[in-house]
């Protein structure tokens, strides 16, 4: 995506987490916010209730990011991914830490799997390093020797080499990797929080306009807007607050 790309407006740079578990309480979410235009069906619901949402937001005309956050063996992952094409989503997650045989299997199927249902290529996006996890942990459960910083890039740094879209990084970490990924890379940032809302299990988080300004081309939220007293006036809060 270029810049001239991501400067739009901000109601379409909010990607809304459909985190719940069941398609009624997902379709109920959709009735109440309207205006809503990305949403994202993760394993939760997907797991619940099966594809029957994608469909759908397809017939409302709402783009779709199928978070499955697939990491598995490079034959594995293809499978999956070859599969997944067949939905006509928009983006799709894998792992970075698969690996690069694996990144390259998963984007290979999926482009062969979209070509033979004759559907667009959904764009495959790799996580660097969720955003619930903080340097203490990489460091000391993980036991990864890298800065946090620096461990985030490296992994964003394997999914371009490796020819996928993008990546889902913190926003923390999103200014030095537009810096090195380039103008073309889709960065997609979760833990964003309006300094109004309860941070939760978010560690790494800032606040959306904070995030836009980094360098995100979109901001995944969920509770800040679903689990608010009024998700309508929540959302129109944070599009005003990005202005
Ligand atoms: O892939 C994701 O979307 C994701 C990656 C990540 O590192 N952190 C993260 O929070 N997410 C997702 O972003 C959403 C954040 O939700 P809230 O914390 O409720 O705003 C959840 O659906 C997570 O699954």
């Amino acid at each position: 995506m270029k810049a001239d790309e991501r400067a739009m407006n901000a109601d379409n740079r909010i990607i809304v987490a459909l985190d719940v578990s069941s398609q009624e309480d997902a379709i109920a979410l959709l009735d109440k916010l309207p205006d809503v235009s990305f949403w994202k069906v993760g394993l939760e619901l997907f797991v619940s209730s099966g594809p029957g949402i994608l469909e759908i937001l397809k017939q409302r005309e709402k783009r779709i990011f199928l978070d499955l956050k697939f990491h598995d063996i490079p034959n594995t992952v293809a499978g999956a991914c070859r599969a997944a094409a067949k939905y006509n989503v928009d983006l799709l997650t894998i792992h970075s830490t698969c690996g690069k045989d694996a990144l390259k299997a998963a984007q290979l199927a999926l482009t062969e799997g979209a070509a033979a249902v004759d559907k667009p290529s959904p764009k495959l996006i790799a996580i660097t390093l969720l955003t619930s996890l903080n340097s203490r942990q990489l460091a000391f459960e993980l036991k990864i020797p890298l800065e946090l910083p620096e461990y985030a890039l490296h992994m964003a740094l394997l999914a371009k080499e490796t020819g996928l879209a993008g990546a889902v990084c913190s926003p923390q970490e999103v200014e030095q990797l537009r810096m090195s990924c380039g103008d073309d890379f889709l960065l997609v940032c979760p833990g964003v929080r309006p300094k109004w809302a309860d941070g939760g299990d978010q560690k790494r988080s800032m606040t959306p306009k904070a995030a836009v300004k980094a360098g995100a081309d979109y901001l995944v939220m969920g509770r800040p807007i679903t689990a608010a007293p009024d998700p309508v006036a929540a959302f129109a809060r944070i599009c005003e607050e990005l202005g």
